[in-house]
Formats: C-alpha cells, structure tokens, sequence
C-alpha cells in the first residue's frame, strides 16, 4: 500500500513525516519565530528524519543550514516572483485550471496548448514547458512526438508528468516516443515512475514488464523508497540525454523524493490532505517548469517539492476540508517565501554506485 495513500501508514516514510510534524515550532504554525531558530528547527527536522528513518543500509545526513544547495533553492523561488517566467502546458482536462492557476501563484505565467503549432510557437518565448500525458486522445500520439522531438532539436528544457504510466497502449506509445527525446525533469508519483522505467527499459531485468503493464490509475500504489533506485536511474538516463548534461527526478509521496542521479534528497513533511485534492502532482509538474525556466533542474525540482510541502502544511491549518484545502493551498503557494522554502527540512541519501544506464 503506498504511504501517500495511507497517511496511516507505518512504513520508514511514514514514521519520519510523524517526527517532522511533531516538531512544535514548525508545525503548528503558533509561534512566530526567528528566521534563525527557524532554520536551525527546520535542520533538526532533517536530522530527525534521518534517525527515524529505519533502513539501517541509509544513513541519511541532513543539508546545512547555509549550504550552496539552500541559496540556489532560495534564489529560484526569488526569481519567479520577480521574472513571472512562461512555463507553458500541454496537459490533461480535469486538473489544467489548478496548474494554471498554482503557475501564476508562484508568480509565473501560463498558457495551456494542445495544438502542434502553438507549442512550437510558443517554445520561442517559454522559459520551460510542462507535459502530461493524463488524459489522452488518439491524435497526441503523433502530436507529442513530433512535440518532443522539436524540443531536442532545439535544447529546450521540459518536465514530464507520466500520469497513469502503464494504463493502455495508448499512453504506452507515448511514453514510449519519448525515449529518444527525453524530458529534463520527470515528475511522479512512485508508481509512475516505476512504470516509465519498466517502458523505458531502464530497471535492471530489461525483461520485467510488470510495473509497465499492470493496471494502473493515477494513484500511487507503491512506496517512494521503493522507487528511489529506478529514480536514480531514471535521473542518469535523462543527464546522459541533456545537451548540457543536467536532468532530475521528483518523486511525490509522504517523503518526497528527488535526484540528479548522482544525489538524492529525501523531503518530509508536506500534508496528507493532497491526496483528497485532484491535481496535486498535476499542478506540482507546472509549478517546477517555473522553476526549471529560471535555475537547473535539480534546484527547480526541490524548490517546487520544498514549496508544495510548506504550503501543504499551511493550507491545512487554515482549512476544514478538501474544497478549502484547495482554495487555501493555492493562497498558500502565494504567501510561502524563499526563505520559508529555502530553510526546509532536507535530508542527503549517501550516493550509489553507479552503474551504466541503458542504450538510447
Ligand atoms: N501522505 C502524504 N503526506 C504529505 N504529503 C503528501 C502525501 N501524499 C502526497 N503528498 C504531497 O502531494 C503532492 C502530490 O503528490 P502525489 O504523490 O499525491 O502526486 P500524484 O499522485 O501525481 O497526484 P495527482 O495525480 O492527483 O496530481 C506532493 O507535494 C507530495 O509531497
Ligand atoms: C483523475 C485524473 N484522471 C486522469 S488525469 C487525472 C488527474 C490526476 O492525475
Ligand atoms: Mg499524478
């Protein structure tokens, strides 16, 4: 069972995101504290997840407080507020209005397309662009083909969110298709990105299909520590792909995961009312083409995870449900500021060996 769809969960993800929340400065939202004692609780956060993480293999370390890491998170959320760079969408129905809407609450711009020739058009003035593949006609096909491959000819930075890899040929030849134009960044939930592995031939046994082909919906039905290796392996096959060598992987659930493939950070926190919501990781995706349109993919993925955890926490103590979890998370996306996201609770996975990722 995953841990995001069962915040009851007992699983390592779950006990660390129970140590997070019982710390009663960053959690409750009564004291008004020091952006000093801020950072120093927030880093001790850190540190509790990794102690309460139970996979002895794991020694988790957390990110100090003044570290480079911390400055280009910072300095990404800043630059969106101030440049409202255009991170356009070619995404699904039922949650396009919340990307557009979450886009322009960080303080970037939005334009959702799903016509060959306005992508193209548009690819001149976005910053970054954002696909997901949720809902589907039989033409995108042949038009998001044709899409990613006018995007490697041209170098352009893209997130992908493969929602609901592994539901029907359909999406499969998508996804597919974009394996020899990779995107930057690939968001998901563990499950997705379990799936794209397996269509992509990236997993270890090149013969197991079963994460490729088991039913799917758009809910996670595994753990993100179970993805965290096809995460990384994910990230190496995208870097190899990238004209200049950067890519990264965002992996969503109870403890966020994200990599570059060479490090890997763990992000608790966050709140369980995302999963009552439609569009959570939808509008995450649009969010971090913002942030890609202005820094590296590895600081544009854990500033929007950062960002999404903290307004998350904030939209639910000034919510009583779902219908006012949204309208106060999209308020929240808002007020959160740089340092608030900067200052979050980051724990360094120790590196993998590395071992070659499969062919293009
Ligand atoms: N149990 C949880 N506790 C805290 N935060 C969570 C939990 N589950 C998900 N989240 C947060 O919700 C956001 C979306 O993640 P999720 O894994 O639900 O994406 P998703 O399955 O792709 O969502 P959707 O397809 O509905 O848009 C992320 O910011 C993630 O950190
Ligand atoms: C519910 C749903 N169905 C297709 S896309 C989508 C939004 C969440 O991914
Ligand atoms: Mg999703």
């Amino acid at each position: 069972m995953s841990d995001s769809a069962n915040p009851s969960s007992t699983g390592s993800a779950a006990i660390a995101d129970d140590a997070y929340r019982n710390h009663s400065n960053v959690s409750d939202g009564r004291e008004d504290i020091g952006q000093d004692d801020y950072d120093a609780d927030q880093d001790d956060c850190a540190a509790c997840y990794a102690a309460n993480h139970n996979d002895a293999s794991q020694a988790l370390s957390k990110v100090p407080p003044h570290s480079e890491l911390r400055a280009r998170i910072r300095q990404a959320v800043e630059a969106v507020k101030t440049t409202r760079p255009l991170a356009p969408s070619f995404t699904n129905f039922v949650t396009m209005n919340l990307v557009a809407n979450a886009q322009l609450a960080v303080g970037g711009s939005a334009a959702m397309s799903l016509i060959y020739d306005e992508v193209v058009d548009m690819t001149a003035i976005a910053g970054a662009s954002y696909v997901n593949v949720g809902t589907l006609q039989p033409f995108y096909r042949e038009e998001l083909a044709k899409i990613s491959q006018f995007w490697r000819g041209q170098s352009h930075h893209w997130v992908l969110d493969p929602v609901g890899a592994g539901a029907g040929s359909t999406r499969t030849a998508i996804l597919e298709s974009f394996r020899t134009a990779p995107p930057t960044v690939v968001r998901a939930n563990a499950s997705e990105i379990l799936a794209l592995c397996s269509i992509w031939k990236l997993h270890d046994d090149a013969t197991d299909t079963s994460a490729a082909t088991r039913p799917a919906g758009v809910e996670s039905v595994d753990d993100v520590d179970d993805a965290q290796t096809a995460a990384m392996t994910l990230a190496r096959f995208l870097a190899a792909a990238a004209s200049d060598g950067k890519a990264a992987v965002a992996v969503s659930g109870a403890v966020d995961l994200v990599t570059d493939g060479t490090h890997a950070y763990r992000l608790p926190g966050g709140s369980a009312m995302m999963t009552r919501i439609t569009g959570a990781g939808c509008s995450l995706g649009g969010v971090l083409a913002c942030y890609l349109a202005v820094s590296d993919p590895l600081t544009a993925a854990l500033a929007a995870s950062l960002l999404y955890n903290r307004a998350s926490e904030r939209a639910e103590r000034a919510s009583d449900g779902p219908g006012t979890f949204q309208s106060a998370f999209l308020d929240a996306l808002y007020a959160v500021s740089a340092d608030e996201v900067a200052a979050s609770p980051v724990a360094a996975v120790p590196a993998e060996p590395i071992e070659p990722s499969a062919d293009r």
